[in-house]
C-alpha cells in the first residue's frame, strides 16, 4: 500500500505511527509519498485571513481520488468541513490529549502585561483576549520545532501550541501550562488524526481496523458544530467532547476576536448520537453569529 502525507516534521511522524499500526495487521510495509500542499507552501503568517478550504488537504484528496496513494493521514482538525464526496473518512486513531499548552519560561499566571506571545490562530487570540487583555499578540508560523526556538531565542515570550503535536514529536519537556478543557477549549477534532480513502476502495476495510470507535464519535460530534454552522476554522469556537463513565458529552463556546463570550453550550446525551449533539450546538450558534 501507499499513503500520502503532507511532508512537516508532525506530518511524517503521524503517518509513520499510522503505518507501523497497519502494518502490524497486514503485515506488509507501507511506502510514504510526500505531497507538497498549498498550506505548505504560502508564508503569510495571517492565515486566517485566507480562504482557507483544504489549504493544507487538496493535493492529497486529489492525490487519494486519482489513486496515485491508497489513503492519506491528516491531523482532524486541519481538514476543511465538508470532505469530497468521493472520499471517506474510515478511521480514527486513538485520540491523543487534546489539551492547548502554553510554551514560555513563566506560567501563564506568571505571564505580565505587555509580554509577547505568537499565535496566528483566532480562536487562540480570542482566548486570550478574554482571559489576558494586555498581552501583545503576534503572528507566527513555522513548523513546530521552529515556534519553541522563537520563544527560546526570546524573539517572543510565549505562544500556545496542542499538547498532541508536542507529544508526537517528543518535545512535550516544553511545556509549562497545561490548560484545562473548559479554560482554553481546543479546536474541533484537535489530537485526532483522520485516515482517509475513496470511498469505493477496496482497502477500506483493512484501514478502518485503524479506528477508535470513542475517538471518531468525539471528533464528529465537535466537527458537526461547524457543519451545521457552515464555517471552517475562521470562527474562534472552541469544541471538546468527552466520553466518560458511559456518558457522553459536548462542550463548545463561540467567541468573539475581542475575546467577548457570546454563547456556550453543553450538551450530554448518547455517544452514537455524536453528531446529533453537535447540530443541536450548532443551530444554537446560528442565533449569535
Ligand atoms: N494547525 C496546526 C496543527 N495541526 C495539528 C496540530 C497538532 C495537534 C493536533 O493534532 O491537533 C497543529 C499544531 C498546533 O496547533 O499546535
Amino acid at each position: 500500500m501507499i499513503v500520502g502525507t503532507r511532508g512537516s516534521q508532525l506530518a511524517l511522524k503521524q503517518t509513520k505511527d499510522v503505518c507501523a499500526d497497519l502494518s502490524k495487521i497486514t503485515g506488509q510495509d507501507i511506502e510514504i509519498n510526500i505531497i507538497k500542499t498549498k498550506g505548505d507552501k504560502i508564508t503569510d503568517s495571517q492565515l486566517y485571513n485566507m480562504d482557507s478550504k483544504g489549504l493544507f488537504t487538496k493535493e492529497l484528496d486529489k492525490a487519494v481520488l486519482e489513486e496515485e496513494v491508497d489513503f492519506s493521514v491528516h491531523s482532524f482538525k486541519d481538514l476543511p468541513t465538508e470532505l469530497d464526496e468521493d472520499l471517506e473518512i474510515v478511521a480514527v486513531p486513538k485520540r491523543e490529549a487534546p489539551n492547548e499548552v502554553l510554551i514560555s519560561d513563566k506560567s501563564w499566571d506568571e505571564l505580565t502585561e505587555g509580554s509577547t506571545l505568537g499565535t496566528s490562530s483566532l480562536r487562540r487570540e480570542a482566548f486570550c483576549n478574554l482571559y489576558k487583555k494586555d498581552l501583545q499578540l503576534k503572528p507566527i508560523r513555522g513548523n513546530i520545532e521552529t515556534r519553541i526556538n522563537k520563544v527560546k531565542d526570546t524573539s517572543l515570550d510565549a505562544t500556545i501550541m496542542a499538547q498532541a503535536g508536542l507529544k508526537r514529536l517528543n518535545l512535550d519537556n516544553n511545556i509549562k501550562t497545561i490548560f484545562p478543557l473548559d479554560y482554553f477549549t481546543p479546536a474541533a477534532g484537535q489530537g485526532a488524526l483522520a485516515v482517509i480513502t475513496r470511498k469505493d476502495s477496496d482497502k477500506k476495510e483493512v484501514i478502518s481496523k485503524l479506528n477508535h470507535y470513542q475517538s471518531m464519535q468525539e471528533v464528529f460530534g465537535e466537527k458537526s458544530i461547524l457543519k451545521e454552522l457552515g464555517v471552517g476554522c475562521q470562527w474562534p469556537i472552541g469544541a471538546i467532547a468527552r466520553f466518560n463513565n458511559n456518558k457522553f458529552n459536548l462542550y463548545s463556546i463561540l467567541l468573539t476576536q475581542e475575546g467577548e463570550i457570546l454563547k456556550e453550550c453543553n450538551e450530554t446525551g448518547s455517544i452514537k448520537d455524536a453528531e446529533d449533539l453537535g447540530r443541536k450546538i450548532g443551530m444554537i450558534f446560528k442565533d449569535y453569529v
